[in-house]
């Protein structure tokens, strides 16, 4: 039986205060060193926009920050700014009400949960998170309900710029049923880090990632140029990375790129949303055909969205990746 979140419904995020969203800085200064370069900004409006020209310019700079980033900023989605920052508030007002043992009983204990919690308070990581398999009827409504559109339209401008039919990539991974998990996270967990990384380095699995966050600051890329770069999300846009498997279906065109949090020692909460957007858990996700041949060996082994999820003796909902063990 599914499990709903008895706290993030529609109703808890429209009662929430909607007070305005703290902006700073809290980029720390120790720990590897980050580059504030610039990253690609797509207007989604555009990828759409009835002028040829208009639609035509926006694809190609998609293509570009594809294949040259794996990871931009989109704005002039449609998603309203109030169901972005009811989002985040309705986050915040749940790891505020209800107490530490109301939160545990989300504590992982069957293989197919739809809802997880954990807290992780040690050198390596400073996160409390819960993880929610993502509908749009259950959790965060407004918010879910919204993305939908932005899920499908990037899906499609994406079949485009890899040369497919407009309805490609939603019809093989099966995106109206997608596995879609969104985590909940707030470093550091109780104002208490014991170190400055929020989440260790490490790769998503899935299609994409749509990420906010309540304050600017924090999370960084590994660029394929070997560079840490400091993601600073215009406001109320959003963060995409490109997953695991959206590197695997063009035999490793585009890549999943490594990210990690940092926290900056106790002086700044911050809150993100992480959603993973998968294909179905019974896609079978391998390399299309058109991207291997004699020049481009086939560079993945193909295997079920779900049995990739659990290749490393995980739950579906903690959404590991396990990327080393799909590359050939
Ligand atoms: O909080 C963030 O900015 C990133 C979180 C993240 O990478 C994840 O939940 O997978
Ligand atoms: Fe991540």
């Amino acid at each position: 039986m599914a499990q709903t979140s008895p706290v993030l419904t529609q109703e808890t995020c429209e009662h929430a205060k909607i007070t305005s969203v703290r902006f700073s800085n809290i980029i720390p200064m120790d720990s590897v060193l980050a580059v504030d370069e610039e990253i690609p900004t797509i207007d989604f409006f555009m990828l759409f926009s009835d002028d040829p020209v208009q639609q035509s310019r926006a694809l190609n700079h998609l293509s570009y920050a594809c294949d040259e980033y794996g990871f931009f900023y989109l704005v002039n989605h449609g998603v309203p700014d109030s169901a972005i920052e009811g989002a985040l508030e309705g986050i915040a007002e749940f790891f505020e009400v209800t107490k530490v043992e109301e939160r545990k009983e989300y504590m992982k204990s069957n293989p197919t949960d739809r809802i997880m919690w954990g807290l992780n308070s040690h050198a390596g990581e400073n996160r409390e998170y819960l993880k929610v398999v993502a509908h749009p009827h259950e959790v965060l409504e407004e918010y879910f309900e919204r993305f939908q559109d932005v899920k499908i339209g990037l899906a499609r401008a994406i079949s485009k710029i890899l040369g497919f039919e407009e309805c490609y990539t939603e019809k093989l991974f099966n995106l109206t049923s997608g596995f879609d998990v969104a985590a909940m996270n707030v470093y550091p967990p109780s104002f208490q880090s014991k170190g400055s990384i929020g989440v260790p380095s490490h790769t998503d699995p899935g299609f994409f990632v749509s990420l906010i966050q309540d304050v600017d600051g924090g999370l960084r890329v590994l660029s394929h140029k070997g560079k840490w770069i400091n993601v600073h999300i215009p406001r109320n846009a959003f963060l995409i990375q490109i997953g695991d498997h959206l590197e695997l279906k063009p035999n490793g065109k585009y890549k999943s790129h490594v990210h990690q949090v940092v926290v900056d020692n106790n002086k700044v909460k911050r809150i993100s949303l992480a959603t993973l957007h998968g294909p179905s858990l019974d896609t079978l996700v391998i390399p299309a055909s058109e991207f291997v041949d004699q020049f481009h060996r086939l560079g993945y082994r193909g295997m079920t969205y779900k049995e990739s999820l659990e290749a490393n003796g995980h739950y579906e909902i903690e959404v590991q990746s396990c990327l080393e063990q799909l590359r050939l």
